[in-house]
C-alpha cells in the first residue's frame, strides 16, 4: 500500500444544504507524513476529517485511507495480524465524551480501554501528558482531562491519525510535547497524521505537507520541504515561483515554553 490517504474527485454535500461543503477534492498522504489542515472557520477541514474516517459517507469521488474505502466494514474492524486501528479521529465531539465528568480513577478508566494491553506506550503518553494515575476525572481542570483524554485517544496505534483542534486546552509544554509524539510515531512506524488548527505556535518545522482549504476547495498545498523557505529579511509571505518565502514572526511561545517547562522541574 503505497499512500496513507487518497482522494479523488471528492463532492461532499450536507442533504439539507444546497451548495456542497467540499468540492473536487484530490489528496494524496503518503505514508510516515504530517499535514496540516489550515482554513478558516467553516472551510470544511472537520467534514474532510469526518470522511476520511468514515463519520459520513462518501457518494461522490473516491476516498482510501490505508488503501480501504473508510466507511466500509473491512475498514472499521481492526485486521487481525494488525495491532493498529485504521484511523483514530480525534475531534470536538470527541472532546466531549461525557465520562470526562464522571466520578471515575484515571487508572480504572484506562485499563477499561486496554492499558495493559499496550503498557509501554500508555506509560510513554502518562509521561508526554504529565497525567497521574491517581487523579479523579472530576476533580481535574480542563486541561488535565484533556490530557487524560489525549492519553486514552492515542492509546491504540493507528495507522492514519485524524486531529481536529484538541489541542486548545493544552499549556505550551503539553501541546510541544504531543507535536513531538506525533513527529516521532510518523518517523518509526508505518502511519501518517492530518491535523487540522487554528494554533501555529510550534509548527514550523512539524509539517511534511500544509494544505489550504477555502469555501470546501483546495486552494493550495505546500511541500514543506520543497517549497517553504523562512525568510529572516521579509515581513508576511512573499511567493516567488513556486516557493513560499515566509517571515520570522515576533512570538512569546518560546518563552512561555521555557517557563513551563521550568516549571516542571521543580
Ligand atoms: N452536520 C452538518 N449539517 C449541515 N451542515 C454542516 C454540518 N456540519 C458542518 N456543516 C457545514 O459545513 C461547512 C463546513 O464545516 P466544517 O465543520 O467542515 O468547517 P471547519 O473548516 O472544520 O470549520 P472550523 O474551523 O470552524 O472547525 C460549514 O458551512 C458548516 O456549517
Amino acid at each position: 500500500m503505497s499512500l496513507a490517504v487518497e482522494v479523488e474527485d471528492l463532492t461532499y454535500k450536507f442533504a439539507q444544504l444546497n451548495e456542497p461543503v467540499l468540492e473536487n477534492i484530490t489528496l494524496k498522504i503518503p505514508w510516515n507524513t504530517r499535514t496540516l489542515l489550515v482554513g478558516s472557520n467553516g472551510a470544511g477541514k472537520s467534514t474532510l476529517l469526518k470522511l476520511l474516517s468514515g463519520k459520513h459517507l462518501c457518494l461522490n469521488g473516491k476516498i482510501l485511507v490505508n488503501g480501504l474505502d473508510p466507511f466500509s466494514p473491512l475498514s472499521m474492524h481492526q485486521n487481525e495480524a494488525d495491532e493498529c486501528q485504521t484511523t483514530t479521529y480525534l475531534g470536538t465531539e470527541w472532546c466531549h465524551m461525557s465520562i470526562i465528568n464522571r466520578d471515575i480513577g484515571v487508572l480504572e478508566l484506562l485499563n477499561s480501554i486496554g492499558f495493559e494491553h499496550f503498557r509501554e506506550r500508555g506509560e510513554a503518553l502518562i509521561d508526554i501528558f504529565d497525567v497521574n494515575l491517581d487523579w479523579r476525572m472530576h476533580r481535574l481542570s480542563d486541561g488535565q482531562k484533556r490530557r487524560v483524554q489525549l492519553t486514552m485517544g492515542l492509546l491504540k496505534p493507528w495507522r492514519v491519525l485524524l486531529l481536529d483542534e484538541v489541542t486548545v486546552d493544552l499549556d505550551v509544554v503539553a501541546r510541544s510535547r504531543l507535536l513531538s509524539f506525533l513527529e516521532r510515531e510518523t518517523r518509526t512506524r508505518r502511519c501518517s497524521v492530518v491535523y487540522a488548527t487554528h494554533i501555529f505556535d510550534g509548527l514550523a518545522n512539524w509539517p511534511d505537507k500544509v494544505i489550504h482549504i477555502c469555501h470546501g476547495k483546495i486552494v493550495q498545498s505546500l511541500d514543506y520541504e520543497k517549497n517553504v523557505v523562512f525568510d529572516k529579511d521579509i515581513e508576511g509571505v512573499i511567493q516567488n515561483g513556486t516557493t513560499t518565502n515566509v517571515g520570522y514572526v515576533k512570538s512569546l511561545h518560546p518563552l512561555a515554553l521555557a517557563w513551563l517547562s521550568q516549571d516542571e522541574g521543580k
